[in-house]
């Protein structure tokens, strides 16, 4: 195996989709019992409208020429969307006083003003007002800008939709650096038939390994990786990758969870190993993590060596980003019994103990036509509601509905689901936000790979677009392109090591091409996954004046041209050749390692000026020669692709 991916939710789905076009063999490991993680699609009831108990909006479908690469993806699966408008509402208080529209728009004016005060405090030199909670700039704001208790109030209320809804932490827990994200144009959209539909599109064709739970990952520092040569146990670093994973006993389900679990939770499938399920451990070269920043600060996966020891800055991260907390009360009604407005959304203003609980709700009628309710909660409140029971959950929804259109206005739904994200196993949160006292710096921390072995990805890992499928989704390939740049270089390495053997090989003159030319193909086929390119060779041979050397890989395609400098042999024989590194850069090295009259014999071993080294002990005199000629002068070379 190549690359293991860990989690199939859109990022691992992203980056393991991308790995594989590019010709590696790659595995994901998941936990739950279907793909997607934080998205995912059911009908609510027996024969009810899908749907989304996680992400619904693709935010931002970006213009023609850029367009949110979701869209994109929508667009070519031919999945449907409806756009949603947010200022399509009803705003009431909680007592059922529906405020005019000059209230509404007067509370957004302020609104926006406090967002563009936000914003320049992002660009002050002094990091300071960036750091403070949300609540508390808020306050000063209103102090400031001289604002009456009533629109103090009113701001409060448009921030708490603005920001609570968007980002799900509290306004005491958010922090100013919250804003510092970028907002994609073009407007929101939902997928008609459910998100599920994206996600399914980008797992077809991947070998996606269901009640996989990852125990612990043991990983070795590639050469010049972060932290390499930190001590990992038995693993052996040049391996790559191991991962310990809990196989669940029960086959896995690919088309969702079992018929009555909740489908929210997936509660069952991490296990410790007491539900009959067995231990397995898996080797790759690398890995891409795509664990939810709430399951990484549990602490249920295990690293060797530890975060903590190969990435401080990571292992910090972790611990100081905010795992928000969003859940949804979902209810489905008797399209007759429909009670509410014809709006998009209808907002309501809690009373002041409700802390934003029950102030936001979509109406899914308006948008997809299905007769369903959302009711959102965010922060401190969504995370009491997973303490309800279902029924006390949708009681407490139809209760404040009841304040806004009275009681007797009011239906109970033929169906109802309840998301509890939370105290799901397998995200422990809904989404990251930005807490008072941290910066958006610290996602950056989580998205650097460590010890050139794990790539990371996942929605907690994107500066830009935190917190979102599509953030999560391009971290996807973010961590993917990280990966092959990663295993191309270390080719290019393992290239340039190869050429080094195979000049050694060369004549002192170019007299007898042939029998040199057998004895680098003998060389090619014994390192297994290399051989040198015919024409090239002869080139180099015949022109002695400066020709190629090509290598291809195991598939005959190639890999990389190693041209020698316009003196070519004569000039290496005079000491002075070089080759490519990677990056562009280039390791000199003295003629007199690099030209010999050795060869392998049938035993492998090399013949020559070196003695009887194995190839491996010419590759060990080689790299030493590298690093004691570091500080020779270098001569120009040509690095080609062919
Ligand atoms: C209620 C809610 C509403 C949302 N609304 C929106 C929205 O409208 N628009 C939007 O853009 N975004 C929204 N989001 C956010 C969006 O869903 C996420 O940002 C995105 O889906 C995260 O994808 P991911 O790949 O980073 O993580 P995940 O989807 O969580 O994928 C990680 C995967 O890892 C698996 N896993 C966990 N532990 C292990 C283990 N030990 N071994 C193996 N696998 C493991 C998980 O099961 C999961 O499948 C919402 C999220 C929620 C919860």
């Amino acid at each position: 195996m190549d690359v293991l991916v860990i989690g199939a939710g859109i990022s691992g789905l992203a980056a393991a989709s991308a790995l594989q076009q590019h010709g590696l063999r790659v595995a994901v490991l998941e936990s739950r019992r279907r793909v997607g993680g934080r998205i995912h699609t059911v009908p609510v009831g027996p024969h009810g409208p899908s749907v989304d108990l996680g992400a619904a909006w693709i935010h931002g479908i970006g213009s023609a020429q850029a367009p949110n690469p979701l869209f994109a993806l929508a667009s070519r699966a031919g999945l449907g969307a409806a756009p949603t408008d947010y200022a399509d509402a009803a705003t009431y208080t909680a007592d059922g006083i529906r405020l005019p529209p000059s209230a509404v728009s007067e509370m957004e004016d302020i609104y926006n003003t406090f967002e563009q005060h936000l914003r320049s405090l992002l660009r002050s030199p002094d990091p300071r007002p960036a750091l403070q909670p949300l609540s508390v700039a808020l306050d000063r704001y209103a102090a400031g800008a001289g604002l009456s208790p009533a629109q103090h109030a009113a701001l409060a209320f448009a921030a708490s939709n603005h920001m609570e809804h968007y980002w799900a932490g509290d306004m005491q827990s958010m922090g100013v650096a919250a804003l510092d994200e970028q907002v994609l144009p073009g407007g929101d959209v939902v997928l008609l038939g459910g998100y599920s539909g994206l996600v399914g599109a980008l797992a077809a064709g991947l070998d996606v390994r269901l009640g996989h739970t990852v125990r612990h990952v043991r990983y070795g520092g590639g050469a010049g990786g972060a932290g390499a040569g930190a001590g990992g146990g038995v693993h052996d670093a040049a391996a790559g990758v191991s991962v310990t994973v809990h196989v669940a006993a029960q086959p896995p389900m690919p088309h969702g969870d079992s018929p009555g679990r909740h489908p929210a939770s997936d509660s069952g499938a991490v296990g410790a190993g007491t539900d009959g399920g067995r231990l397995l451990t898996l080797h790759a070269r690398a890995a891409v993590v795509t664990l939810p920043l709430g399951v990484l600060r549990a602490g249920g996966v295990g690293f060797s060596p530890p975060l903590g020891a190969s990435d401080p800055a990571k292992a910090a991260a972790i611990g100081a980003l905010g795992t928000a907390v969003y859940n949804k009360v979902i209810m489905c009604f008797d399209p007759a019994d429909v009670f509410w407005d014809a709006t998009a959304f209808i907002y309501r203003i809690p009373r002041p103990h409700e802390a934003g609980r029950w102030s936001f709700f979509l109406n899914l009628q308006k948008v997809t036509g299905a007769p369903v309710l959302i009711a959102f909660n965010q922060g401190a409140a969504a995370a009491a509601l997973e303490a309800l029971s279902d029924e006390a959950a949708v009681a407490g929804a139809l209760e404040a509905l009841a304040g806004v259109y009275g009681g007797s206005r009011v239906r109970r739904p033929r169906a109802a689901l309840v998301t509890r994200w939370g105290s799901d196993p397998h995200s422990r949160m809904s989404y990251t936000y930005i807490p008072a006292g941290v910066t958006t710096a610290a996602l950056d921390d989580m998205a650097r790979p460590v010890a050139g072995r794990l790539f990371w990805a996942g929605e907690a890992t994107h500066r830009a677009h935190y917190g979102t499928a599509h953030g999560a989704y391009d971290s996807g390939l973010r961590a993917a392109a990280a990966l092959l740049q990663r295993l191309a270089a270390e080719a290019a390495v393992q290239q340039e090591q190869v050429a080094r053997s195979l000049l050694q090989l060369l004549p002192p003159s170019p007299k007898q091409p042939q029998i040199h030319l057998q004895k680098q193909q003998s060389v090619g086929k014994r390192l297994g996954w290399v051989q040198q390119q015919a024409l090239g060779l002869e080139q180099w041979l015949a022109a002695s004046g400066g020709a190629a050397v090509g290598v291809l890989d195991g598939a005959g395609r190639a890999l990389e041209a190693i041209t020698a400098p316009a003196a070519g042999l004569a000039a290496a024989a005079a000491g002075a050749f070089a080759v490519p590194h990677i990056n562009g850069g280039v390791v000199p090295a003295a003629a007199s390692g690099i030209i010999g009259s050795g060869g392998p014999g049938d035993d492998g071993r090399f013949s020559g000026p070196a003695g009887n080294d194995t190839l491996q002990q010419r590759r060990e005199h080689q790299e030493q020669e590298q690093t004691d000629e570091a500080h020779m002068p270098q001569r120009a070379v040509a690095r080609s692709r062919m």
